[in-house]
């Protein structure tokens, strides 16, 4: 361990300063010391034909139930007194990828254990699951915390291999756990992270270990999504700082009009990332693994997919553009997954990287030979699309297909820069509340749960604090479907893919033409802490019935300005050009594609 975590920093920017002082805003049910908890019903799993399987691997923590946390009855909402309330001992750790906002959990969870009783500890694990095991502890204070609030990074804590699995690691965990006579144990984490925490508890509540474990959903890439959880804490702000980038690149390419981009973003499981930068900054084309995956696209396919394109735009004269790409999509391709998951069972059994070739099945030579010879070394998605596209481009030149200007490309790959970025204020308030909620869930003696808030789409004020059973958001994975399929492993959290019969999917179908041939390239702009923009709404379509955009009211301005210059009925090019003329023409598609224009049958262009 190098870094010396938890050390009191000096925010060394004016903007740093300032976020720290962002107070985040907290739901009426948390503002007291005490909540009222109120049972729900009791729960199966989310996948009804593994409930079986989940039941057996999770005799006592299956089928717990819904909890919701009110506003307690009575005089002042105030609850017991505070001498009624024991002090209460917890520890928390971060598994899983750094995810912006991840340090107001651990904010939230401090001020709602100190406010329930002033005696309480919270311990923070250094250096992650690894730290858990050693039982290295650093006590959070207000002190400690004062130079992490609203802070991007996992950096006060750390974070390491991100497991709790092996019954080494298990039985470690749970020794600190006895050692340190904890309450409770926060685990901050995704899917995976959240699937070790429900085993915990399992075991814990076995062996009759008193440590309740919560779960906190946390993860940058959004796949850790259900009935009861509508996003993850870091989603937001990853999505924003992605889709400005991709703007500028937008903006980048059609200013000098001779270079295609690839950018690739994180989401190895899921493309909720891409999915939702698209809608944000409406580059042209986004090919996604779970659509690849679902047609059962093979990569020459989706390589003359992203080459028709490329052509349809040169016969318009367009030799630029942006391509997004979800880290998983190589994975999405049948031949590629067989491949790479040869390759790795090579690599697994210890064969030498120079005889990989060598050993391959014959279709996977053959494969493996078609790709270019740096693409060999390390599968990059970009570089790969890019260099295949190429080929294909000068192949049709030569047969007299294309005729459009030369083919260039330039790849990215936009991760980590988001990763740590300042978290936008949906993520400080929304980590904030989930670590107030943690305490309460472990005050009223829950364990494998997940804190989770409902209504998120709404102002703070409305949302809904609850708790759900970790085990019923389990699944089991099977070889088949229907009778007689055989279970894969043992029943986890699985990331969820991109809905293919959603809200956000249905939209970027009906606009893909739009987005591959109109540049009406969209800029978000940098994450707004104050003033306007600030209220734009969390990031929209992954929240169910979210406005398109957020920006309804600069709609409503600009539709009442369109109608002082353009006719009624107008055509699609008239309204086009007026809203032009009053506003970037990166604005456009989202004034004419937002369902109000629906409800203003008068200016619906034609
Ligand atoms: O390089 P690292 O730190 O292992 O993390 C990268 C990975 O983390 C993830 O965000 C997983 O949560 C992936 O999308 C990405 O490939």
């Amino acid at each position: 361990m190098n870094a010396d975590y938890g050390a009191p920093t000096e925010l060394a920017g004016p903007l740093q300063q300032r976020r720290a002082l962002y107070q985040p805003r907290l739901p009426p049910c948390l503002q007291g010391a005490t909540v009222r908890v109120e049972y729900g019903d009791a729960t199966a799993t989310i996948d009804p034909t593994g409930a079986h399987a989940v039941a057996q691997a999770f005799p006592r923590t299956y089928g717990q139930r819904l909890v919701t946390f009110l506003t307690p009855d009575g005089a002042a909402g105030a609850g017991k007194a505070v001498d009624e309330r024991p002090p209460i001992r917890v520890g928390v750790v971060f598994s899983g990828r750094q995810s912006p906002g991840g340090h107001n959990v651990v904010w939230g969870l401090h001020d709602a254990l100190k406010a329930y009783n002033p005696q309480s500890i919270l311990y923070g694990f250094i250096g992650g699951t690894e730290g858990l095991f050693a039982n290295k502890t650093l006590e959070i204070t207000d002190d400690v915390l004062a130079s992490y609030k609203n802070q991007g990074g996992f950096d006060l804590l750390g974070r390491s291999i991100d497991q709790i699995r092996s019954s080494k690691q298990v039985s470690a965990a749970m020794t600190t756990c006895q050692d340190l006579n904890l309450d409770g144990l926060v685990i901050v984490g995704g899917v995976t992270s959240n699937s070790d925490a429900a085993q915990l508890a399992e075991t814990l509540v076995q062996k009759n270990c008193k440590t309740k474990v919560v779960g906190v959903p946390v993860s940058l890439n959004g796949d850790l999504k259900n009935q009861f959880v509508e996003t993850t804490v870091g989603f937001d702000t990853v999505c924003k700082v992605n889709s400005q980038l991709i703007s500028n690149v937008c903006l980048d390419a059609i200013s000098a009009g001779k270079y295609y981009y690839f950018v690739r973003l994180m989401g190895r499981k899921a493309s909720h990332v891409a999915l939702e930068c698209a809608l944000q900054s409406h580059p042209n084309m986004l090919i996604m693994g779970e659509e690849v995956a679902l047609s059962k696209l093979t990569l020459m396919e989706v390589i003359n997919k992203i080459c028709d394109g490329v052509q349809a735009r040169a016969e318009l004269g367009k030799h630029h553009g942006v391509l997004l790409i979800p880290e998983g999509l190589i994975e999405s391709i049948p031949e590629m997954y067989a491949l790479i998951q040869e390759i790795s069972n090579l690599h697994n059994n210890n064969v030498p990287v120079t005889e990989i070739p060598t050993q391959l099945s014959p279709w996977a030579a053959a494969l493996f030979q078609f790709l270019p010879p740096f693409i060999r070394r390390e599968i990059d998605t970009e570089q790969l699309l890019a260099h295949l596209v190429e080929a294909e481009m000068i192949k049709r030149t030569k047969e007299g297909r294309y005729k459009g200007k030369k083919f260039s490309s330039v790849c990215h790959f936009f991760g980590y820069q988001a990763r740590g970025s300042l978290p936008s204020n949906f993520d400080c308030d929304y980590a904030y509340v989930l670590g107030h909620i943690s305490l309460h869930m472990i005050a009223a003696g829950l364990t494998g749960y997940m804190a989770t808030v409902a209504n998120l789409k709404d102002p703070v004020h409305k949302w809904r604090c609850a708790a759900a059973p970790l085990t019923a958001m389990m699944s089991v994975r099977r070889h088949l479907r229907g009778p007689g399929a055989i279970p894969i492993g043992k029943p986890a959290i699985h990331p969820s893919p991109i809905d293919l019969k959603g809200k956000a999917y249905e939209l970027l179908r009906e606009k893909a033409s739009s987005f591959l041939l109109d540049d009406f390239y969209r800029t978000p702009g940098g994450i707004q802490f104050e003033g306007p923009g600030s209220d734009a709404k969390p990031i929209t379509l992954t929240i169910e019935d979210q406005d398109y955009m957020g920006d309804i009211e600069m709609l409503k301005l600009y539709l009442d300005k369109v109608k002082t210059i353009v006719k009624p009925g107008c055509s699609r090019d008239t309204l086009k050009a007026a809203i032009s003329s009053m506003i970037s023409v990166t604005h456009v598609l989202t004034v004419m594609s937002h369902p109000l224009n629906a409800e203003l049958p008068l200016y619906h262009f034609n």
